[in-house]
């Protein structure tokens, strides 16, 4: 069966798509088979990595009105069933008991395919994030070095918690990972100073890789690229794959 990843973090732009994107490229060189599920209806991941968005997508899944399987898309860089705008109307559809499972259900007939299934979650605690938190087995945290980073975090960590007590008992926090980090930079210091009092007081891991600021990683989202094959040796992406590495490492 499959391993769920799932990166979350309710603020936006902190790079919960272009890390699910750069892990997803950095495991597929590794050699294992990796499924990309876009679980955000701004269907930026689809775009960057070259899915379209017509029906059936992840919205037409959940719907039930058609199989997991059959909205798999097949890009030239990876599996990965995408999404729309739709998919936002979940969250109105569904009210009933069970909507926390509607992903984890999907996900289930298509485990034994693929060795890591990697979800990117929209910028909000919702029920579409909350489908998330059920299906994974391990979450990771993208948070921006800048001024407002970790605001919400504890938020985050008592949602994680509580997905843990009722809905996913096995669910982990695998870390926080610092991306846009600049080791001359005062601010980066100072964030990574405050994620290390964060990650000791809640006992939750930060991640040793620091991901760094280029403008090559929006240039390959831009291009449908894989960053990973069009500038490996760019040190942003050269970042995601010490992180891909450590990942492994520590148990993946
Ligand atoms: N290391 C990086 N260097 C330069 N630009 C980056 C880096 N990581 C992300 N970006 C850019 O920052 C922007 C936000 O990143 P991304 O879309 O991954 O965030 P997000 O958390 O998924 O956003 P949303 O909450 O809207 O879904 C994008 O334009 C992306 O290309």
């Amino acid at each position: 069966m499959a391993k769920v990843i799932c990166f979350a973090n309710q603020k936006g732009g902190v790079g919960k798509t272009t890390s699910t994107n750069a892990l997803a490229m950095g495991l597929k060189h590794k050699g294992y088979r990796v499924l990309c599920i876009d679980f955000d209806p701004q269907g930026n991941l689809s775009f960057s990595m070259d899915a379209d968005t017509e029906p059936p997508t992840i919205y037409d899944v959940v719907k039930r009105k058609v199989k997991c399987r059959f909205a798999i898309r097949h890009t030239e860089m990876i599996d990965i069933i995408p999404s729309n705008l739709l998919l936002s109307s979940v969250e109105v559809e569904f009210t009933g008991n069970g909507r926390e499972f509607l992903l984890k259900d999907c996900i289930k007939q298509v485990s034994p395919m693929y060795d890591y299934i990697l979800i990117d979650s929209p910028p909000e605690l919702g029920v579409l994030t909350v489908n998330a938190f059920t299906a994974a087995d391990v979450v990771l945290v993208p948070v921006l070095t800048d001024v407002y980073s970790l605001q919400g975090i504890t938020r985050l960590y008592d949602t994680l918690q509580h997905i843990k007590r009722t809905l996913n008992p096995t669910l982990k926090f695998g870390g926080m990972l610092l991306v846009r980090y600049s080791a001359r930079e005062e601010l980066s210091r100072t964030v990574l100073a405050t994620a290390e009092m964060v990650s000791k007081s809640l006992q939750i891991p930060l991640l040793k890789t620091h991901i760094r600021s280029s403008v090559m990683i929006a240039k390959a989202q831009a291009m449908q690229k894989d960053m990973m094959k069009i500038a490996p040796q760019n040190h942003a992406v050269m970042d995601y794959m010490q992180l891909t590495e450590e990942l492994l490492r520590g148990g993946l």
